[in-house]
């Protein structure tokens, strides 16, 4: 399972960020920047992007840490990480982030190392959600925190059959079109497993974090899980 969810992402790269701009319009990097204020991460801090894929939050993350700070971003898809390398180098941010291939679940870091995490749309891909959340709070330093963005199923049922409908008609057809149908149809199901909010909140205490909040966005179709370490 893990092999293959390496490969859907890893087949995706060539594409993934121009597909994001357009079948979002835009927004995912409002979304990101969210996460990036609910994670509380401030000048002068290290801190760890989870599933950095082609690098938006971590390259983000980077400018608000500034120079005196520190950036890791994590992935396990080489391809990925190759964009995210190129475009730091295009972008110079301060500082320069350190691309990490890794596996989340399992994260090469010491306990208590960092100042704040972020993971976007990188939980819900996760073959181990409860293993993943506690390697975040492993990882974190006590009163840290980490926002983790990703799909929500929104409760009221017209925009739930509204988001339902942009997926399967709007982002895959598009996808199709690119020769990469099978892994944007991936998403629909993906998010049917993925937990709600609350269940969210309930096993990240069961992770160990000691405060939890769940932020639905844009109209509950997305949602950030904001947690913090005693
Ligand atoms: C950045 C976004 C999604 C990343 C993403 C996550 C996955 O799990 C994938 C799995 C397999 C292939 C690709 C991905 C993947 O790209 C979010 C933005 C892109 C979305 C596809 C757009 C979804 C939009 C909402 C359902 C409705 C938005 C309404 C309006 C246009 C704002
Ligand atoms: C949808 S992408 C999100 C990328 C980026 N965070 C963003 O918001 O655009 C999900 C990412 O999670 C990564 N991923 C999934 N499971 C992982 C794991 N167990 N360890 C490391 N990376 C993983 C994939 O390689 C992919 O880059």
């Amino acid at each position: 399972m893990t092999n293959e969810i390496r490969a859907i992402f890893d087949s995706i790269a060539p594409v993934y960020d121009q597909l994001n701009n357009w079948l979002s319009l835009g927004q995912h990097l409002i979304w990101k920047e969210m996460a990036i204020k609910w994670s509380g991460a401030k000048a002068g801090d290290t801190c760890i992007d989870l599933c950095c894929g082609s690098g938006d939050l971590a390259l983000r993350l980077a400018r608000r840490v500034g120079n005196t700070g520190q950036v890791y971003g994590v992935d396990f898809s080489p391809n990925l990480l190759a964009t995210a390398q190129e475009r730091s180098q295009q972008q110079y941010p301060q500082p320069a982030v350190t691309w990490v291939e890794a596996d989340v679940l399992n994260l090469p870091f010491e306990d208590n190392q960092f100042d704040a995490a972020t993971m976007g749309y990188g939980l819900r891909n996760v073959t181990d959600i409860p293993q993943s959340l506690r390697e975040i709070h492993r990882v974190l330093k006590p009163g840290a925190k980490a926002a983790i963005l990703d799909f929500h199923r929104p409760n009221n049922p017209q925009l739930r059959a509204f988001q339902q409908w942009y997926l399967d008609s709007m982002v895959v057809p598009m996808a199709e079109n690119l020769g990469l149908k099978e892994q944007y149809a991936y998403i629909s199901p993906s998010l049917d497993r993925f937990p709600r909010g609350d269940e969210q909140k309930e096993l990240a205490l069961q992770a160990g974090f000691a405060s939890v909040t769940h932020y639905p966005i844009v109209n509950g179709m997305m949602g950030v899980l904001v947690v913090s370490k005693f």
